[in-house]
């Protein structure tokens, strides 16, 4: 995984789910790299989306790589689940492992039995000396929510880009992704600060020229990483 390339992963909560296939596939021929899946369980999060089986579902309809980020309590659960349904990353929250022991049990029983991607993702409240040096040395993403978790469409966190900054400083070769409220105002920002994977939501889905969107946000992410 080259981080020195700006990619872009739509989320797929802002598409129409009743046309899921055809929306993946149609903004993976606009220039998106990834498809975003956030899966929320009504506990980790307030609110309930997309689960295992969605994901299998959608999987024989297209060859985009499946960035699936788990808003769930127990994330060990779904090891199993998102491997059979043909999810490509298995990203999910320090926050809802009980030590630093356990997420290190867990990023090796995902290498061990699948051939998933690995990510840990933190929210706006935990800094980024919560991810221990093993932990970073271990993923193959981390991801800095840029909102609270829970919600497509609200307002970018630009307080959380020093965390990106200090993450990208501890590892320049990993992929850092980050998510919520990234637009084509606020991609810049997360480029400079060292992010190369930038997750959107509505400011693809709901763009008027959503190619545009896609493109305008891997320009400005890639203007970023590149100055
Ligand atoms: O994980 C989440 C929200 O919890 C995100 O992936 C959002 O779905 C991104 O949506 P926008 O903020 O870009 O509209
Ligand atoms: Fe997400």
């Amino acid at each position: 995984m080259d981080c020195s390339k700006a990619l872009v992963a739509p989320s797929l909560l802002s598409c129409d789910f009743s046309k899921l296939a055809i929306e993946s596939n149609e903004i993976l021929e606009k220039g998106a790299d990834w498809l975003h899946v956030d899966v929320m369980d009504f506990h980790f999060v307030p609110n309930l989306t997309i689960g295992p089986c969605v994901v299998k579902s959608l999987r024989p309809h297209t060859k985009g790589f499946l960035d699936c980020h788990l808003m769930v309590e127990n994330p060990e659960k779904y090891v199993t689940p998102f491997a059979d349904a043909g999810a490509d990353l298995f990203n999910f929250h320090l926050e809802a492992c009980p030590s630093e022991e356990s997420i290190l049990a867990l990023i090796s029983r995902v290498r061990k039995e699948t051939t998933m991607k690995v990510g840990i993702t933190i929210k706006p409240k935990t800094p980024a000396s919560a991810i221990s040096d093993s932990i970073l040395s271990a993923v193959d993403m981390v991801l800095v929510m840029t909102v609270e978790p829970g919600f497509g469409g609200q307002s970018f966190m630009r307080d959380m880009l020093p965390k990106v900054a200090k993450l990208r400083k501890r590892r320049p070769d990993l992929m850092i992704q980050v998510d919520g409220g990234v637009s084509p105002e606020t991609a810049y920002a997360c480029g400079k600060a060292g992010a190369n994977v930038a997750v959107a939501g509505s400011a693809v889905f709901k763009a008027k020229d959503r190619k545009l969107a896609v493109e305008t946000i891997k320009k400005e992410i890639q203007r970023g990483l590149d100055e």
